[in-house]
Formats: C-alpha cells, sequence, structure tokens
C-alpha cells in the first residue's frame, strides 16, 4: 500500500489550473515521448543492484569509488538492455534528453562519465573514418574505456600553451608524448586516475623541431588485460573534491612514451609517413568536442535546475512555519513572497534553459552539418554563442539551485536532501569546459567584431543583428513581452558600443590593444552576460512581476510535478510525491552508522577519562 500522501501536498495538487501530464508531454517532446521516457525509467530502475544498501554518504572516499565501479557496470549493462530495438535513434536520444536516469544512480556523477560525454565524442569529431570506424567499435562496446586528457597541472584555459609534447619520429613512424615538467602532467581528466585504459591526448606536436600546433592522439595508458600503467606512464588520482568525487578524476605523465603513427586522429590535420604535416582548414577544429559539450550542458543545466527547484517547492508546500498573520496558524512557508521569489524564477529559468538547449543544439547540427561539406562560415558564430550559454546557464543553475538548498532551511543542508550534491554538480559546470569568464570574454571578442562590421555597414548574423539597429536612445519601451525584448535589446547593444568606446579610451592614452582589452574587460563580460534596464520601467515592471508571483502561486507544485521526476531520480527526503519529509528525514538519519549504537566507543577511550580529569 503506497504511504499516504502530504495533505497539503494533496490540495496544492488540487488547486493546479491546468493538465500537468500536457506539460510533461510538451517537454518531453510529445506523449509517445513520454511513454518511451518512462517505459525505459521502469526498465532500468527495476535492474537489482543498483541502489546503495549504505547511503554513500557514510562510505569512505575509496569505498564510495569502489561501489560506483560497481553500479556503472549494472546502469551500463541495464541501459543497453533496456534499448528499444524499434526505436529510431532520435527516439532513443528523446527518451533520454530529458531524462536524468545516472542521477537515481550516482548522487556524484559516474566513472564512467567521460567515457560517453568526451572521450567517445571526440573520436566522432577528431578521427578519420577508418579511425572513427575500428574506435567506434571498441569504445561503444565498452571494450575500452575512455576519458578526455586536455588540461594540465599548470595550463587548462589557455590550449596553447599546453606543455605535453608529441614528436614525430619517422623513422619508426611513431610519435613520442613526452611530459617536460610536473605542470605537463594531465590534471583532471574524469576516469583518468583507475577506470580507463585510453585517452584522447591533447599535446603540442613537433615535427623536424617544427610546432605543429596543438593535435588530438589516442593513447593506451593502461595494460587491457592486467590494467596495470603502462611503461613510461605514471598515473594517479587528483584528491577529494567539493563534488564528482565518484568520476576519478585523475593524473597522466608522460616518460618518452610511444604510439604508432595513426594513433593520431587526423579528420582535421594529417602526418604522412615521411613526416609532412598537412595543415587543417581551421586550426580551432581541433577545439571541435569542447563546443559540443558546452552545447549538452545548456540541457544539463535545465535538467538538473528542474531537479532542485522540484524538491524546493514540493518542501514549502509541506513545511509550515512563523505567523503570517494572528491566530491563523502557521502558514505554507510557499505563501511567502519571499519564497516564490527564490523559487519560481527557478522554474521559469529551468524551462527557458530548456528551450535555449534545444535551439543551440538545432545550430550545432546545421553548423556541425555544414563542415562537413566544408563549409566553415558560421563556426566563430556557433563558437561565440556556445561560449555565452554555457558560461551563463551554468551560473544562473549554481546560482538558483543554491537558492533552492538555501530556501529549505536547516533541511536543506541535509545531504539526504540530495540539493547540496546537486549544487556540488553544476557548480562545477561554471569551471569545466571552459571556464565561464574566459568564455564570455570569447563572446565578448565577437561582440565588439560584429560591433565593428556593423559601424562600417556591413551585415550581421541573427543572432548579432541588434548591434546594427539604429534605436534612438530615447526609446520608450512598454511593459509588453516586445516592448522588454527591445528594452534588453537596446542595453545590450549600450553595453558593447560602452566596452569598445572604453577600450579606445586606453589606446588614445596609449595603452597598447592587448591592455586596453584587459582594462575593459569588466565591462566586456558585462555585455555578454547580462543587461539591465532604466529606472523608470524598474517600478512598473517590479509591481508586473509581483503580480505575477500571485498567479503562479496555486499553480507551483504542478508545474514542478509536470517535470516528472521520480523519487529515486530526486534521491531527496525533501521531495518526494508524497510529501512525507519529516519521516523520510529521520529514516534516513538512523541510516547512520554512528546510530548504531547508544554510547560510541570514543566516551571510554576519550570522553570519559578527559571529563575525569585523566587526559
Ligand atoms: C555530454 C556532456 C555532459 C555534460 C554534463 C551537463 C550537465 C552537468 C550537470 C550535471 C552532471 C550530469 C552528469 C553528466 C555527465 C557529466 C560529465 C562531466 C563532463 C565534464 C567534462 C569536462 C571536460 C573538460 O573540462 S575538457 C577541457 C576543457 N577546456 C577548455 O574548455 C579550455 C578553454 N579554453 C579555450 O577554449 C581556448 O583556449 C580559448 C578560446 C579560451 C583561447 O584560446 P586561444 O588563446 O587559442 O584563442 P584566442 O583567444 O586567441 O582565439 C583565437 C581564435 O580562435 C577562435 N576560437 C577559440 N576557440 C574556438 C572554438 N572552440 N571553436 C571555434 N573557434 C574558436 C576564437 O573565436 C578566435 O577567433 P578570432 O577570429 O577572433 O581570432
Ligand atoms: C569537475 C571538473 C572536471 C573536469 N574534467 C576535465 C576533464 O575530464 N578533462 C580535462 O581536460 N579537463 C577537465 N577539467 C579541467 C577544466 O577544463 C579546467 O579546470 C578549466 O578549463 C579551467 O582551467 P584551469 O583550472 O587551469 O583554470 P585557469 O585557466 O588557471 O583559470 C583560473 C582563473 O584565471 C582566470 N583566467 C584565465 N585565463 C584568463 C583570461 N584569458 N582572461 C581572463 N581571466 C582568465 C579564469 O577566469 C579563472 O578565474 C575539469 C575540471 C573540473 C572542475
Amino acid at each position: 500500500m503506497s504511504a499516504k500522501v502530504n495533505d497539503d501536498l494533496l490540495t496544492e495538487r488540487r488547486k493546479c489550473e491546468f493538465n500537468v501530464e500536457e506539460l510533461t508531454n510538451y517537454l518531453d517532446g510529445g506523449a509517445q515521448a513520454t511513454q518511451n521516457r518512462r517505459k525505459l525509467e521502469d526498465k532500468v530502475l527495476s535492474t537489482k543492484g543498483l541502489f546503495d544498501e549504505v547511503p554513500e554518504e557514510y562510505l569512505s572516499h575509496k569505498e564510495k569509488y569502489e561501489n560506483a565501479v560497481r553500479k556503472a557496470v549494472v546502469y551500463y549493462k541495464a541501459m543497453k538492455e533496456a534499448e528499444d530495438p524499434n526505436q529510431t535513434e532520435q527516439e532513443r536520444a528523446n527518451a533520454t534528453y530529458r531524462s536524468l536516469l545516472h542521477a537515481a544512480v550516482f548522487k556524484d556523477n559516474s566513472p564512467f562519465s567521460l567515457h560517453l560525454a568526451m572521450f567517445i565524442p571526440a573520436i566522432l569529431g577528431q578521427a578519420d573514418e577508418e579511425q572513427k570506424k575500428y574506435w567506434m567499435k571498441r569504445a561503444s562496446k565498452m571494450e575500452i574505456i575512455g576519458t578526455y586528457a586536455q588540461t594540465e597541472l599548470g595550463h587548462g584555459t589557455f590550449i596553447r600553451g599546453l606543455e605535453t609534447t608529441a614528436t614525430y619520429d619517422p623513422k619508426t613512424e611513431e610519435f613520442v608524448l613526452h611530459s617536460p615538467t610536473l605542470t605537463a602532467y594531465k590534471w583532471w581528466p574524469g576516469s583518468l586516475a583507475h577506470t580507463a585504459n585510453y585517452c584522447v591526448v591533447m599535446a603540442h606536436l613537433y615535427i623536424n623541431g617544427k610546432s605543429c600546433g596543438i593535435q588530438p592522439f589516442i593513447v593506451q595508458f593502461r595494460d587491457e588485460e592486467t590494467h596495470q600503467p603502462l611503461p613510461g606512464i605514471k598515473l594517479g588520482e587528483i584528491g577529494a573534491k567539493l563534488g564528482f568525487n565518484t568520476v576519478n578524476n585523475g593524473f597522466l605523465g608522460f616518460d618518452q612514451h610511444r604510439i604508432p603513427r595513426n594513433r593520431m586522429l587526423m579528420k582535421n590535420a594529417q602526418v604522412l609517413k615521411d613526416g609532412t604535416f598537412k595543415r587543417s582548414p581551421n586550426s580551432k577544429l581541433t577545439y571541435g568536442t569542447m563546443v559540443y559539450v558546452r552545447v549538452v550542458i545548456v540541457n544539463g543545466m535545465a535538467n538538473q535546475l528542474a531537479r532542485a527547484v522540484t524538491i524546493a517547492v514540493r518542501y514549502s508546500a509541506v513545511r509550515r512555519q512563523s505567523e503570517l498573520k494572528p491566530d491563523a496558524g502557521e502558514p505554507q512557508i510557499l505563501d511567502y513572497v519571499t519564497q516564490q521569489h527564490k523559487l519560481f524564477i527557478g522554474i521559469a529559468s529551468s524551462h527557458a534553459f530548456t528551450l535555449t538547449a534545444k535551439w543551440l543544439t538545432r545550430m550545432y547540427q546545421k553548423v556541425t552539418a555544414d563542415l562537413e561539406k566544408g563549409n566553415l562560415d558560421e563556426l566563430p558564430e556557433l563558437h561565440a554563442i556556445a561560449c555565452c550559454l554555457k558560461a551563463v546557464t551554468t551560473t544562473d543553475t549554481s546560482v538558483l539551485v543554491e537558492r533552492s538548498r538555501t530556501s529549505c532551511g536547516g533541511h536543506g543542508y541535509m545531504l539526504s536532501s540530495n540539493l547540496p550534491q546537486i549544487y556540488g554538480l553544476v557548480t562545477a559546470a561554471c569551471t569545466y569546459e571552459g571556464e565561464n569568464t574566459v568564455l564570455m570574454l570569447q563572446t565578448a571578442r565577437s561582440l565588439v567584431k560584429a560591433l565593428e562590421q556593423a559601424q562600417s555597414g556591413k551585415r550581421l548574423s541573427p543572432t548579432m543583428s541588434y548591434l546594427s539597429e539604429k534605436v534612438s536612445s530615447r526609446l520608450k519601451w512598454d511593459n509588453s513581452i516586445d516592448g522588454i525584448v527591445k528594452g534588453f535589446r537596446r542595453v545590450a547593444y549600450g553595453k558593447v558600443e560602452s566596452a569598445m568606446r572604453s577600450m579606445r579610451k586606453y589606446v588614445r592614452s596609449g595603452l597598447g590593444p592587448e591592455d586596453a582589452w584587459n582594462m575593459s574587460s569588466v565591462q566586456l563580460v558585462a555585455a555578454s552576460e547580462y543587461t539591465s534596464i532604466s529606472e523608470a520601467d524598474i517600478r512598473q515592471l517590479q509591481d508586473t512581476y509581483e503580480d505575477l508571483l500571485g498567479k503562479i502561486r496555486p499553480n507551483a507544485v504542478g508545474l514542478v510535478d509536470a517535470f516528472d521526476f521520480r523519487d529515486q531520480i530526486l534521491n531527496s527526503t525533501l521531495g518526494a510525491y508524497d510529501g512525507r519529509v519529516y519521516e523520510r528525514l529521520m529514516e534516513e538519519a538512523l541510516k547512520s552508522p554512528l546510530n548504531a549504537e547508544p554510547v560510541n566507543q570514543s566516551f571510554h577511550k576519550y570522553l570519559k577519562p578527559f571529563m575525569q580529569g585523566k587526559l
């Protein structure tokens, strides 16, 4: 018999003014997609051995990793077996696009993450046809497990500064990989420490003493039978982190490690047997995997934010606290407008990020198809947009997930709420795949170029067209959606123009272009990430906003129910569908090993002698 649903949640669900299932279907891309997703989740989550007897919070660092590898094997097999052979690739992608299935199994991510997130995409994007055929067969069947090793102890952002060298030896037709310094050690790659046995290494290619830029190499670093590190390879784990503690991030050093010539991934640039280097049509095509992951991260943020606000909104409907009016009893904290302000922006942002992710994915697919035909025209714009959206969505999601956590008071600070772990997952994305400030400056670089083109009368791409709108500075906008968008475009234009004016002022004062750029970089980041509007309209918008909060209030629980996260995926004492928060908090607390005995051995060993003055 299922547990009784909390009365307040029942009331909330009765109050909802729209059809929740319809919104779920819309988010999934149709009723069939919802059905497919639920069927996949039912199948996979019914697999034995997927869940933890002891909450992983109570395991050691080493036990957490070993337990995660155990689950990763079970999970991956279950996902493979659950695949419906009658489904198209697109239907399969839709079924997983919104699903956070892995989150039901891994609170802190899987040791296989990088194999799926970057190793396979790097092969698909950087290998020539023959290489792709061979390596994809092995990688997709998990005969090998890979990662993406680009960042080094001394360099993450500045890829051109990477120190790992790959020196071509025409006599043996091999590359010699070497880490000349400690700072050249690859440092951070997920799965690298003890899980993977192959990686795509980004290294500085030298032929006959001449630099040929950063190139991708597929490198085996552990024996496939014994899993022992190969000769000339130094390996280890980088240590405990804020989150991602079951991703097995590691370090790797090369000592004159030789690999055959065909291990350089040669889709874009090639090295012939005699050492002839055939340059890529664009050196930045080597960075293509990062563009792909930045695009995927936007959708990942939408789903993680939806998960966090689901937990916080349901909890806020159940939690009663304080007194809003004398003698009226304790209200649901969701009735405090401050609580609505904290949470409803998160619901709206998740939907906004989902729609943005769909748009960006379509743009990525179009540009990638053009690249296959040798048309690189739109690659710079895709890079600029992907940088901006990855940075903005990860920053906003981190802020909104943390706000969801703090809106739940002390219980939001419990690991059993799962909000701290979700924060750990999303805040990492502000750093990985391009640190956000650096990416915003990449976007700013494109915006400044576009404004210069607009001022010289050139046509701009659709996403930059606001920089060529001759809008009067006295533009009045009303509070219609169109008016607000016009306002934002006007202010965004002003931010770019102001940053550019600032740079020109510094150059006129005698600074070089690089120093002028650096001095204006705070404005440049602002031009890329946010806009603000003038005082007069704030008051009007504020009234509209507060009115909107009231309209959303009766539908808040319905809106998060529509994300359709099952309890195993929320993995939270505060966010379960039935709202039995207090019972779940106690159930989880009793799982603490410390509760196995009423008096802990430290009393007899330390406390008692201490309190009796004997220590
Ligand atoms: C499937 C993915 C899953 C993601 C998970 C999403 C959800 C997460 C939420 C919860 C967890 C869920 C669990 C799911 C699995 C989790 C998996 C975790 C994945 C973690 C992966 C992390 C891996 C990494 O971090 S890999 C390393 C990433 N490193 C970087 O990004 C480095 C950043 N630096 C750079 O990109 C560059 O160096 C630079 C651009 C900053 C500067 O480079 P540069 O100096 O050489 O260039 P310039 O500034 O001089 O510019 C020159 C010129 O080049 C153009 N340019 C630069 N880059 C590109 C590019 N990529 N493409 C095209 N063009 C580029 C630039 O525009 C300039 O052009 P100009 O014409 O102006 O000269
Ligand atoms: C959880 C996690 C997982 C990761 N997984 C992987 C992986 O699997 N594979 C991999 O290769 N890497 C991985 N990374 C590494 C990640 O890609 C780097 O940390 C990231 O690229 C930032 O580089 P960095 O750490 O060297 O920081 P730095 O580049 O040293 O940045 C430090 C500070 O300097 C500032 N800064 C740097 N350059 C500029 C500039 N030009 N202008 C203005 N400010 C600047 C930055 O804004 C930042 O504030 C991972 C990182 C994390 C946190």
